[in-house]
């Protein structure tokens, strides 16, 4: 199936040239959390563990360490109905012995999405708050679905 085009997203989110990456929306890094304690996924539900938000020194600067962190991007974004959408990491990230875990973004999906980073590299890494980590590539379905998400992160991290 057809990936949106970098003019096709122009025209879509209504965004500049600078927002976009050859093959999606730039996705930026707004905010760090460690996990805290265990969460749970039962057949009925789910129980998420507790965050611990990480500041950034005075430069603006995250200094991660090796580890599992949430991330939540600075972008607000709106999923087409007839779309999901994928979050790759940028390959710098990598280069420098970190990634950017992805799960689907349905259709329908509203938010400011959030991914989970690892950082492999022993000696750890630094981002500045606000540098691009990702791009959200949109694929488009093979026809129109009533599977619209509006699950337990519809409108999450929106303010
Ligand atoms: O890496 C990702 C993948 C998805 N999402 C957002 C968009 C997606 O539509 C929503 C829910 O994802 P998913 O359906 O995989 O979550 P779930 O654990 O199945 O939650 P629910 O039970 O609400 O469907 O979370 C992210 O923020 N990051």
């Amino acid at each position: 199936m057809p990936v949106l085009s970098p003019e096709t997203l122009m025209k879509l989110f209504n965004v500049k040239e600078e927002d976009l990456d050859c093959g999606g929306l730039k996705l930026h890094l707004d905010k760090v959390f460690v996990p805290m304690g265990m969460g749970k996924i039962s057949k009925e539900s789910k129980t998420l563990p507790t965050y611990q938000e990480i500041q950034t020194n005075e430069n603006n600067e995250y200094i991660l360490g090796p580890g599992a962190y949430k991330i939540r991007y600075r972008e607000l974004v709106k999923v087409p109905n007839n779309a999901i959408a994928l979050a790759l990491p940028r390959s710098t990230l990598l280069r420098m012995g970190a990634t950017i875990y992805t799960a689907v973004w349905d259709p329908g999906y509203e938010g400011r999405g959030e991914g989970l980073m690892v950082v492999f590299n022993k000696d750890g890494i630094i981002i500045e708050r606000g540098s691009q980590i990702a791009q959200l590539i949109f694929i488009t379905l093979d026809r129109p679905t009533s599977f619209i998400y509006r699950g337990a992160y519809y409108r999450e991290n929106i303010y």
